[in-house]
């Protein structure tokens, strides 16, 4: 099938994030003439994107305006963009912590208003992105939002607005738990007597390697790890370490309840 592209994509904010959205999404043949960026800076995106440092006096027809700044600027950004916004225009958010409501408030005019919770992986096609749209959303806007969020890896739709903070918490943020752990891991390594060097790469290649393995298989991880753990052996050792009192869950649970958390103040703040 053949990758359909918004009539016209204007991003607001091309950073960290929105800027690997956008690599990706003219890596797989987004026509960059295509795709306008608004961002204080003024910098340059990719050759081709149009970059302005200001609104224009109107957006394309059938925009679809991404929204990729910070949250907090979302009321700034709003004054300026709500008043080019038309029926036809659609809009995806990526703000963390940013209900539906309060953008539908900003933006009267727009039906098509979908929060979007991509992940850095995007960048590679193996991103996750988190995605609600209410009900009043059209059928068309939600295929629309599918066909540009396939190239950048899995899409997970769900129902229940309340839980985008919890949705945010474990695949938006989830790449720093894991560069954290990658990093722990590998000086674990040189803790127990290797080299600085030789742990980083064999702790980044066990990752990798033990991240495909899983995805590939039938079984479930914690299958696979009672796998390497023969009896009697040393893997069991460790890993009674990392499952005592449930340690190892509970100190995740703990990390995706506080990122989880800070979601609902940003939006009681606004
Ligand atoms: N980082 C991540 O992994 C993820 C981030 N997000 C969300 O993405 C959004 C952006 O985060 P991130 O990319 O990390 O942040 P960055 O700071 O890297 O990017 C912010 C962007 O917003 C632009 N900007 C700043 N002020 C304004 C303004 N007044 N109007 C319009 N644009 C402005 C910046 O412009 P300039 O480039 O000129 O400085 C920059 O391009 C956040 O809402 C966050 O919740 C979601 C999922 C994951
Ligand atoms: O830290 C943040 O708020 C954003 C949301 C997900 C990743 N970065």
């Amino acid at each position: 099938m053949t990758q359909a592209w918004p009539a016209h994509l204007f991003m607001v904010g091309c950073g960290n994030m929105a800027g690997q959205m956008l690599a990706r999404w003219l890596a797989c043949g987004l026509d960059p003439a295509r795709a306008t960026v608004l961002r204080p800076s003024g910098r340059a995106v990719a050759d081709g994107v149009q970059v302005v440092t200001d609104y224009p006096a109107s957006l394309p027809a059938q925009a679809m305006v991404m929204l990729g700044m910070k949250p907090y600027q979302l009321d700034d950004v709003a004054v300026s963009l709500a008043p080019l916004c038309t029926a036809d225009t659609r809009i995806v958010s990526i703000l963390a912590g940013t209900p539906v409501a309060d953008l539908r408030q900003r933006f009267p005019a727009v039906r098509d208003v979908i929060r979007a919770m991509p992940n850095l992986p995007v960048a590679l096609g193996q991103g996750v992105t988190g995605l609600y749209a209410d009900r009043d959303v059209s059928p068309s806007a939600r295929s629309a939002v599918d066909a540009i969020i396939k190239p950048l890896g899995a899409a997970e739709w769900i129902e229940d607005e309340g839980q985008f903070n919890a949705l945010t918490a474990l695949s938006g943020c989830g790449p720093a738990f894991l560069f954290r752990f990658i990093d722990a891991f590998s000086r674990a390594g040189e803790a127990i007597g290797l080299s600085r060097d030789q742990a980083a790469r064999m702790a980044l290649a066990t990752v990798q390697g033990s991240a495909n393995l899983a995805a590939q298989a039938d079984e479930s991880p914690a299958t696979l790890a009672d796998r390497v753990a023969s009896p009697g052996g040393m893997t069991r050792e460790g890993l009674n370490i990392l499952d005592a009192d449930n340690r190892l869950l509970n100190l995740l649970s703990d990390t995706l309840a506080a990122a989880r958390d800070r979601g609902e103040e940003i939006a009681r703040a606004r």
